[in-house]
């Protein structure tokens, strides 16, 4: 508390703005794990959104509803009340075609021999909602992916390994098939799942600071 001379010359300390709460409205481990490496330990509230039901003119297009379909859907929620809410959506681009997880080992191979030694660009739709002031913006973070040229066999261990069922793209930078990604132009953590320096831009613009979300 500030004493009367403080108070007379207004010499009281800045009240540093009480700590935010960052609710993380996705299943995604690996976004999870880019939020908490940089110090930002959110809750999580899975939205439960049907990515099916819902359609868009093109992969940025889609990447950008589905996260916002995501944000509202945790945002409404009575949890989420005061918090901020982040929602994500990535997909694969592939010449104008969005590409989600595969359905199947079949499809995560006819897409490998596809894409070897072709650029793809990861997009990734990001949702921002200060449940406290009703504040809402999104936007997409792209990643170009350059990929490398593993062999049918190759293919076929990474498939049998079962990662690319549950990846975006059927690929990861971070993981089983870092091997077979010769390089990518932009953020990594648009390609794992979510762009901090893009997530830094939102909060800035709902008038937060990054920092002011670091845990310790
Ligand atoms: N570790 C890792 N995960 C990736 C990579 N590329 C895509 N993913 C994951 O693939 C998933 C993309 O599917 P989404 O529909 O966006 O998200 P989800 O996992 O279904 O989770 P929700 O946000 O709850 O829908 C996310 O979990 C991404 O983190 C990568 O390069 N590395």
């Amino acid at each position: 508390m500030e004493n009367d001379s403080e108070r007379q010359n207004g010499t009281a300390p800045t009240q540093s703005p009480p700590p935010r709460r960052l609710v993380l409205a996705s299943q995604s481990p690996a976004r999870l794990g880019l939020l908490r490496q940089a110090g930002i330990v959110p809750d999580v509230i899975v939205s439960g959104v049907d990515e099916e039901a819902l359609r868009a003119d093109g992969p940025e297009a889609l990447a950008r509803v589905l996260a916002e379909a995501k944000a509202d859907a945790v945002a409404a929620r009575p949890e989420a009340a005061g918090a901020l809410v982040v929602g994500c959506d990535s997909v694969l681009d592939i010449d104008g075609v969005a590409l989600g997880k595969p359905a199947d080992a079949e499809e995560a191979t006819a897409r490998w021999k596809a894409m070897r030694g072709r650029d793809g660009v990861l997009r990734t739709g990001h949702c921002l909602v200060d449940t406290a002031t009703g504040h809402r913006a999104s936007a997409v973070a792209s990643t170009t992916v350059h990929f490398g040229e593993p062999s049918d066999a190759e293919i076929a261990a990474y498939v049998a390994s079962g990662e690319p069922l549950h990846v975006a793209g059927a690929f990861t930078l971070d993981g089983r098939s870092a091997p077979f990604v010769d390089g990518i132009t932009g953020d990594p953590g648009t390609v794992i799942g979510l762009s901090l320096p893009l997530l830094r831009r939102l909060l800035a613009d709902a008038g937060i600071a990054v920092t002011d979300l670091w845990a310790d």
